[in-house]
């Protein structure tokens, strides 16, 4: 849902009333947002290198490109509420010297060594993502963007990445299936665009097999370290769906659009080696010495200069964004049409049944 004029004047008023400091980088976050909202790209000539403070100003908002205004106004948004929030949460007591916990569940946040670490912790379903996953993730990474790490970081408990959308989530849903299909859209809209939007350096830690929407988001992240046990299979065609998280986008762009189609349409599943020649996997490691390497690779990145990351990544990223909005809502026009259809709930049924047919 984006934000309306009335929820962009309330956080205005929100920000005089913060308890905290929040410190000159999310200062600098807000000036440039409120300018991004109000007046459009920066337009102000660049000031002086010995004008400090206006430089930081202008570089902040400048930094913004060709953002949306009513992105802008949604940002904006969301990172008040985040620091009203964060004003506001009680202490979660300290674990380390540099370390705290939001936790839910099923989603586990740590911040350590400058990295917020979210774990897909669901092992007995092979980490499969529910509705209230969805939710958890999009929170998490909207206080990681505003936090004072330095990169987010995803990974699973257990043997497997994640093996995608739990498929229970529409035959659990209360309502009917068009209803169902409908709040899944809005979901799925969000939780791509938190993503889409998030700032800073983005990694993926693939301790095992990865399964649909966790290997389509790959495409949004910057880094992609695998284990040479981990595998990458998309099978929507099997499923009676569509690809998401811009993977119709990102995909052919990464691989090229046969190779992009092999998994997209016919749903091949990729070894991480395979995936890696694809140009979707960064590097790959053996399984036995993965979690030591990638770690001590991750906490020698989080060193780097923050800001100079961030602003890196916009410059990469920025020319994207707007195209990456429109495949992502297109996509969830089309999710929301094709699944009350007989085929996507006919490869349900053909899940949920499996093993009783298997006993048969
Ligand atoms: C109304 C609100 C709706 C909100 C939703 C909005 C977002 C919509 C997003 C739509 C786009 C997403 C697309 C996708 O991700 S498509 C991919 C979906 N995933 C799959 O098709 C994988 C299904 N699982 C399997 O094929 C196998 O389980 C797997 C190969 C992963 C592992 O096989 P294995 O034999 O080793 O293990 P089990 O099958 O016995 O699994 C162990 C238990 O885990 C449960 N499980 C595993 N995966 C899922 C899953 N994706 N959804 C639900 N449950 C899953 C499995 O049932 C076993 O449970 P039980 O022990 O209780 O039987």
């Amino acid at each position: 849902m984006r934000a309306s004029q009335q929820d962009f004047e309330n956080a205005l008023n929100q920000v005089k009333l913060l308890k905290k400091d929040p410190g000159n980088e999310v200062k600098l976050r807000l000036y440039a947002l409120y300018k991004q909202a109000t007046d459009g790209p920066c337009n102000m000539p660049k000031p002086g290198m010995l004008d400090f403070v206006n430089k930081a100003k202008w570089d902040a908002w400048n930094a913004l490109g060709s953002l949306p205004k009513e992105t802008a106004r949604q940002n904006y948004v969301d990172l008040v509420s985040s620091l009203s929030s964060s004003s506001e949460a009680p202490s979660q007591g300290k674990r380390g010297a540099d370390e705290k916990a939001r936790e839910s569940k099923d989603i586990l946040v740590t911040s350590e060594d400058g990295i917020t670490k979210i774990t897909f912790n669901r092992p007995t379903k092979k980490n499969a993502i529910t509705s209230q996953m969805y939710r958890d993730i999009i929170l998490a990474l909207k206080n990681a963007s505003t936090d004072n790490t330095v990169m987010a970081v995803f990974t699973g408990t257990g043997d497997y990445y994640c093996s995608g959308n739990d498929l229970t989530n529409f035959t659990s849903a209360t309502g009917g299936i068009e209803e169902a299909a409908s709040n899944g859209a809005v979901l799925l809209r969000d939780f791509v665009n938190s993503f889409i939007d998030f700032p800073k350096p983005l990694v993926a830690v693939v301790n095992g097999p990865a399964v649909g929407i966790s290997v389509t988001l790959l495409g949004l992240f910057d880094g992609v370290f695998a284990s040479d046990r981990a595998t990458f299979h998309t099978p929507f065609s099997q499923l009676g769906q569509s690809p998401e998280a811009c993977s119709s986008y990102t995909f052919p762009k990464m691989m090229g659009s046969a190779k992009a189609a092999e998994m997209l349409l016919f749903g091949k599943k990729l070894t991480a080696r395979e995936a890696w020649a694809q140009g979707l996997v960064t590097e790959v490691f053996p399984e036995n010495t993965f979690e030591t390497e990638v770690w001590t690779r991750l906490k020698t990145y989080a060193k780097l200069p923050p800001n100079v990351m961030r602003i890196s990544k916009e410059l990469i990223r920025k020319h994207e964004k707007q195209k990456l909005y429109t495949v992502n809502a297109e996509k969830c026009a089309a999710a929301l049409e094709r699944m009350p259809r007989e085929e996507y709930a006919k490869a349900l049924r053909n899940f949920l049944f499996r093993k009783a047919k298997a006993k048969l």
